[in-house]
């Protein structure tokens, strides 16, 4: 899609109980980092399942103006990488779209090579702070050209002759800046040592290890993680399977949660502990999930998830647990909206500096529609009304934020009244197949 496509407004009306099996697209970080390392790696990479949504087609292009090779065939991706340490300068901008995780993760990838890369972005993307990626980068030797205001792109990297490994302490819970600094390890001579006080998804050291980086990972008594990468391995293409997204996996979640009588089976969700702060939410609300089938595929915890319609209560969410589901606050908001007493969710700090602002996104999305809630710095509290009554009526401003727009449609379900979001196009960046998907489970969003 264009930056500037028209905008495509979308309502949810009140739908009778959801039933039906479903899959969800693969899994976002996943899909991005298979596309990199692929990429990057000598020999072929094969990938099934993988999300083919627009955030992620545009890294696949990043890595092909690079020199890897990629194809579509049936329903595998086959990618031949340049080999680490071999990408190419690209000849024109490197165009991430909507993407932070695209566009932050690949600075790192590319910002230590000696050769000039540009990062160009939609609106969005390119109110979103970059800081928190060029300065480490920069303690490793990399200059930034050009940049907007406050270290925001478009921006213009260029890279040393050979890049300074350091040890880095990631300032904020983000699993995005501790991917930056190992990717940038990875073209660096010696260790880079990345450490994170707080545990973000951990997709970038499990799926390293796998394409054979010298990686390793220690935990102290404190918990904080120290990961070490020991640069300029070599990295052999691998099979990959992405498995079902929860952070979408969550949006048909709260739905069959908030429509009465509903009964809905999600199949092939990934079940990485990282990942699942939602779910533990939603069952300590009382929301009837169970977890069918666990198992284990190419590393990654899997499940199906049956999901009955529920009385919901208000919970407290421990702040600590804002890294396992920093993805999936919109969406409990939405579920809060019909729980019993008050939802109070904190440390959300970093729910400001997404694709919109979402704490504040959410806030007056709910104000919309009739909910009592209150915005802090860094929380939010909601407080419900069972059954839906008097809720819905008002039109969302998305702000170019997929999840903005994916989670208000969801609260139309089960509102009294339906609910317009003013712009669903973004969907497809992350879950092109929502309305279909949630269409086939009965539910009426046109
Ligand atoms: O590393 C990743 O794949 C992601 C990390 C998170 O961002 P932050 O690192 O900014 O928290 C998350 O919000 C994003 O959707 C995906
Ligand atoms: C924050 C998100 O993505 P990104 O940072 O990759 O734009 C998201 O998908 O909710």
């Amino acid at each position: 899609m264009s930056h500037d496509a028209a905008p495509q407004p979308a309502t949810a009306r009140r739908s009778n109980a959801l039933s039906g099996v479903a899959r969800v697209p693969g899994d976002k970080s996943i899909s991005h980092r298979s596309f990199m390392f692929g990429g990057l790696a000598s020999g072929e990479t094969r990938i099934t399942g993988l999300l083919e949504g627009e955030d992620v087609l545009r890294t696949g292009a990043a890595m092909k103006a690079m020199g890897a090779h990629i194809e579509k065939h049936g329903g595998e991706w086959i990618i031949r990488g340049t080999g680490n340490g071999a990408l190419l300068q690209p000849e024109a901008p490197l165009d991430f779209g909507n993407a932070g995780t695209g566009s932050r993760l690949t600075m790192g990838l590319v910002g230590t090579y000696d050769m000039e890369t540009t990062f160009v972005g939609d609106a969005s993307l390119s109110g979103r702070p970059m800081g928190r990626v060029l300065d480490p980068l920069r303690q490793m030797g990399v200059q930034v050209l050009k940049s907007a205001a406050g270290d925001r792109m478009p921006l213009t990297l260029r890279g040393p002759r050979q890049a300074t490994p350091i040890a880095y302490r990631v300032p904020m819970a983000s699993a995005q800046v501790k991917s930056a600094v190992l990717l940038a390890g990875l073209n660096t001579p010696g260790i880079t040592t990345v450490v994170e006080p707080v545990m973000t998804r951990d997709h970038t050291e499990k799926m390293l290890k796998g394409f054979g980086a010298n990686i390793h990972v220690e935990t102290d008594e404190r918990g904080v993680r120290h990961i070490f990468i020991d640069g300029q391995g070599k990295l052999t293409g691998q099979v990959i399977a992405v498995p079902g997204d929860p952070s979408s996996a969550a949006f048909p979640l709260v739905a069959a949660l908030v429509v009465p009588g509903s009964d809905i089976t999600i199949e092939n969700v990934l079940m990485n502990p990282t990942r699942t702060g939602l779910l533990l939410t939603l069952q300590e609300m009382g929301g009837n999930i169970e977890v069918l089938n666990p198992r284990n595929e190419g590393g990654e915890d899997v499940a199906d998830l049956r999901v009955r319609a529920s009385d919901l209560k208000g919970v407290a969410v421990p702040p600590e647990r804002a890294p396992s589901m920093i993805d999936e606050y919109p969406v409990l908001a939405v579920a809060a909206c019909f729980a019993e007493g008050e939802t109070l969710m904190q440390g959300l700090e970093e729910l400001r500096v997404k694709e919109s602002d979402r704490l504040a996104a959410v806030a007056r999305g709910l104000e919309a529609n009739g909910v009592d809630c209150t915005e802090g710095e860094a929380a939010l509290a909601v407080r419900g009304r069972p059954g839906g009554k008097g809720l819905g009526g008002g039109t969302v401003a998305t702000h170019l934020d997929h999840r903005i727009a994916m989670s208000f449609l969801i609260m139309g379900l089960a509102a009294e009244k339906p609910v317009t979001v003013d712009d669903a196009n973004m969907i497809a960046t992350s879950f092109p197949e929502f309305m279909g998907l949630m269409a086939g489970l009965g539910a009426l969003i046109e």
